[in-house]
């Protein structure tokens, strides 16, 4: 721990007391693939536990979602004539991006052929906020422009550190009342940086595991030839069967629900990714689907269920050659929920079923 005075009795005093404060606390480490929700469910917290956002923290967004903007169209404009079938620009002034660039976004934003490449941004890498921030752009472009919360919660940037938020939330009369207090730990999701995730596996209660459920048609930002959802059920894979977090609650975020059902109603279809798909059929309900959508997000729950159910053995070394023990561990229980991060009262609802699950200590497959 950090420790300014370097006094041998206060270090050892603010150790004891850390030690402390570690131990009553409940440790939540957010984990995932890139850009599947960790920091906006910080920013969340930030919102409902804390105290939001100040003047000046609106204030020192403002660069990062000009950024937002910039990188979106440009990905949007470079990528143009890449897709299959190209688009081309419609409009002859769009042509002076290059030139004049944030004066001439927004005519390129509303051009059909960008508006067509939009569309298929599936097929390249673009960020989720795009749109947001492309239609704001008379907002964003003012003197006096200060970020809403909406803003900030969309802002993407990429995390390359692990950082911890610190809150506390009242515990419910039905538990005993008082405060239950939380650190929640984000780390980066990109493939590089994974191998800094092993830092915070120390003491944690649960680990709320995100998936950006609408990534079933997307490939990843550090490998085009990896579909984005495959690589969020094997990395699920790998926490779930992961010896330094077997103590941890498994908490799974199917998120992004908002962009799944868009996506599913402009028709596109799971199963040119995922085959078997086609005949996934739910096990109660009669079989039968409310909606297409539907149909999609219980898929993905179930592709969940499936890696949990596949009994984990571990290997203990005996006192004998080739007299090694194999145990098989009893199921790990997985809680799932279906949540849009980038809404706040869904979060605060999810949160408090996750609070809930935490203060009653019991994580067992949640059927519905
Ligand atoms: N529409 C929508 N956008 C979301 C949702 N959750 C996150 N986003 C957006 O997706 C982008 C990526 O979210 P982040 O929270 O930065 O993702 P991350 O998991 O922290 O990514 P890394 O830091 O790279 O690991 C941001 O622009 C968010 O605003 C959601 O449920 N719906
Ligand atoms: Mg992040």
């Amino acid at each position: 721990m950090v420790c300014g005075t370097g006094n041998k009795k206060n270090v050892d005093d603010d150790d004891k007391l850390y030690t402390e404060k570690f131990n009553q606390t409940s440790k939540l480490l957010l984990l995932g693939t890139g850009e599947s929700g960790k920091t906006t469910i910080i920013k969340q917290m930030k919102i409902l536990h804390i105290n939001g956002f100040t003047d000046q923290e609106r204030q020192e967004k403002i660069p990062f979602i000009k950024q937002n903007i910039h990188e979106s169209i440009y990905d949007i404009a470079y990528n143009m004539d890449k897709i299959d079938p190209p688009m081309e620009i419609s409009t002859e002034e769009t042509k002076k991006i290059c030139r004049e660039y944030f004066d001439h976004v927004k005519i390129a934003w509303a051009d059909e052929g960008i508006q067509e490449t939009y569309e298929r941004s599936n097929e390249y890498q673009l960020i989720d906020s795009a749109a947001h921030f492309l239609n704001r752009i008379d907002e964003i472009r003012k003197p006096d422009y200060i970020p809403t919360t909406l803003d900030i919660l969309f802002c993407r940037t990429m995390t390359i550190s692990i950082s911890k938020i610190e809150f506390e939330v009242p515990i419910p009369k039905k538990f005993g009342g008082g405060i239950a207090e939380f650190w929640m730990y984000d780390v980066g999701g990109q493939r590089g940086q994974r191998k800094k995730w092993i830092q915070v596996f120390d003491g944690i209660q649960a680990i709320l595991f995100l998936i950006a459920a609408s990534d079933f048609d997307q490939t990843l930002r550090e490998d085009e030839n990896v579909n984005r959802l495959k690589e969020a059920f094997s990395l699920f894979t790998d926490i779930y069967r992961s010896k330094f977090v077997r103590d941890a609650g498994l908490i799974v975020f199917l998120n992004k629900q908002d962009l799944l059902k868009k996506k599913i109603e402009q028709g596109r279809r799971i199963e040119k990714y995922f085959p078997e798909y086609a005949d996934y059929r739910p096990t109660d309900r009669d079989g039968k689907f409310e909606s297409e959508y539907d149909k999609a997000r219980y898929f993905i729950r179930q592709n969940i269920l499936d890696i949990a159910s596949v009994p984990v053995m571990v290997e203990h070394i005996g006192f004998a050659p080739g007299k090694n023990i194999h145990e098989q561990l009893p199921p790990r229980n997985v809680y799932i929920h279906f949540t849009i991060a980038t809404d706040t009262e869904n979060i605060r609802k999810v949160f408090e079923s996750v609070q809930e699950i935490i203060l009653k200590n019991i994580l067992e497959v949640a059927l519905y």
